[in-house]
């Protein structure tokens, strides 16, 4: 780990000098994977799977294995390499003999369609040995949410309820939940019956990600719900706590009360994951890791999936649309990402595209500007095969799994390598070969290889668009940005008559080929 230790201007931490290295484990056949409940077994074969992934073995064997959840994980892991899986199954596994139902696993990820894909993965797994998961996103209704969450008793006809102490009665529906920052802390705040008290799984997804925003210090306030105390000393009951924690009844009750007297209270593990996992340690701190153990890939801080292969087309700025509407004929048709560095490029672009006409392919846009509803939509068509493009912000580029998307292009160069990885990773997963493909002017190039140094990457050979396909576009393309202009005017005034803020829209690059 001297190379990891050389490249950091920040001191490492002690503990991530020593790193499990997950590269230098194989594959595991599920037949040979010591202690899988059977029942688990069929799940993981019906959903296509065989074997473990190598960074599902290093988790396995550090939870179910000898290390038996002894430390909170901290694992570094390309993008597309199964990260899911490896907390998913320890954590089903491990649950599958609970006798009581409560809420026992937390996941928190960023978005709601990241954290609808990590539910539908549990889903696979953990009815197959009785557990159910539950799902807390924004912009869903809290009521329905509720009524899937929280399990109301069932009222004997006779007797009279105390409405007052009703709630005590409340139990979880669920044994797993997976749920975005905000909504979890509407849930801690308001929700009757949502506690935290008998959790003992907390996994933060995107954890870089997660610990740059504070969403309403969403981490510290479950920690300080779920503390048990490293001395064995449990807050009690009526512990006072601020506000910001809402009502008091998710305080995790004392060990007696839990019926552990005169044993260890359980501590609540913690798992965290990225593909471009933090290494400093104010920002690792905030987590309260219990002798963290690290789990990371080869010997870069930064790592790009085996198969993937990355290209720069060279063109002019003036010229991109050009370029990119080359490139996607060239592509005749296979799933692609196209990303632009704003929401507002992003729609031009689109809009672009969809005046340019054409192209043979279903082309649809997915920003963070959209409706929710708008965006699953487009998704599940993307999933499905009925739409081959996807012109993203970045609201694409973390955790999403399509399958069959072979290429991704950085119509806007990503500024950061962290950005370019987590793009780049929406190709080339799980073992399958990807390109990815990032429009430069020539000026750029020297730049942006340093960059990719960072990933241990400097080939970055030319793909090259025929001058003639060029040419061949350019009356096409003057008419459409004459087009593009007038769209986007009445657009403008659809917005502001329908009371839209078209200032959002257009803040920042107003050109109609952004060269950002
Ligand atoms: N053991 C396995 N065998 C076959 N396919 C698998 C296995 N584990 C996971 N996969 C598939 O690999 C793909 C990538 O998995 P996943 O989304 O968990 O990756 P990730 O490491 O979390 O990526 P990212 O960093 O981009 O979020 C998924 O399509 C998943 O179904």
């Amino acid at each position: 780990m001297e190379e990891l230790k050389k490249k950091n201007s920040v001191p490492l931490l002690p503990w991530m000098r020593s790193p499990v290295d997950v590269s230098l484990l194989e594959e595991c056949p599920l037949s040979l994977l010591p202690c899988l409940d059977p029942r688990l077994k069929v799940a993981l074969q019906n959903m296509g799977f065989s074997s473990l992934f190598s960074v599902q073995v290093a988790v396995w064997q550090e939870t179910i294995g000898p290390g038996s959840f002894e430390r909170d994980l901290c694992i570094n892991s390309p993008t597309g390499s199964g990260k899911t899986l490896a907390y998913a199954l320890p954590i089903v596994q491990k649950l599958s003999t609970r006798a009581v139902k409560c809420l026992r696993a937390l996941v928190v990820l960023p978005t709601r369609d990241l954290a609808l894909q990590v539910k539908e993965v549990f889903t696979a797994i953990a009815p197959a040995v009785g557990l159910s998961v539950g799902l807390a996103v924004g912009q869903s209704s809290i009521a329905d949410e509720i009524s899937e969450l929280i399990r109301r008793p069932k009222l004997e006809a006779g007797i009279c309820y105390d409405p007052e102490n009703s709630y005590q009665e409340l139990q979880s529906a669920v044994d797993i939940l997976v749920a975005t920052p905000g909504r979890l802390m509407d849930h801690i705040n308001n929700t009757k019956g949502f506690t935290l008290e008998n959790l003992c799984y907390l996994v933060v997804d995107e954890t870089d990600r997660m610990l740059r925003e504070a969403y309403q210090s969403w981490l510290p306030t479950v920690l300080q719900l779920t503390h048990s105390g490293g001395d064995g000393l449990f807050p009690q009951a009526n512990t006072f706590l601020p506000s910001t924690f809402g009502s008091l009844k998710t305080i995790k009750r004392c060990g007696v009360e839990r019926g552990f007297k005169g044993k260890p209270f359980p501590r609540l593990v913690k798992m965290v994951l990225s593909a471009t996992l933090t290494q400093d340690p104010s920002k690792l701190s905030q987590l309260d890791l219990h002798h963290p153990l690290f789990l990371t890939t080869g010997k870069q801080r930064y790592k790009l999936p085996d198969k993937l292969e990355s290209y720069k087309v060279i063109c002019d700025s003036k010229l991109k649309p050009l370029y990119l509407v080359a490139l996607l004929q060239n592509l005749g048709g296979e799933k692609c990402i196209v990303f632009t560095s704003s929401v507002e490029s992003a729609h031009r672009l689109f809009t672009l595209l969809n005046i340019f006409g054409d192209l043979k392919v279903k082309i649809k846009e997915y920003s963070g500007l959209q409706r929710q509803s708008v965006r699953s939509k487009t998704l599940k068509a993307f999933r499905e095969g009925n739409v081959q493009v996807l012109v993203s912000s970045d609201a694409m580029t973390r955790g999403m799994d399509v399958e069959g998307v072979r290429n991704v292009i950085n119509y806007d160069k990503p500024a950061y390598i962290k950005t370019y990885i987590h793009r780049a990773g929406r190709t080339a997963r799980a073992g399958q070969t990807g390109r990815c493909f990032t429009l430069l002017r020539n000026d750029e190039v020297k730049r942006f290889k340093k960059l990719l140094q960072k990933a241990d990457n400097d080939a970055l050979p030319d793909h090259s668009v025929p001058s003639s396909s060029i040419e061949s576009l350019h009356p096409v393309f003057t008419s459409a940005l004459e087009k593009l202009k007038e769209t986007i005017v009445s657009e403008a005034s659809r917005k502001r008559k329908t009371g839209f803020k078209f200032s959002r829209m257009s803040k920042g690059n107003r050109s109609y080929h952004s060269t950002k």
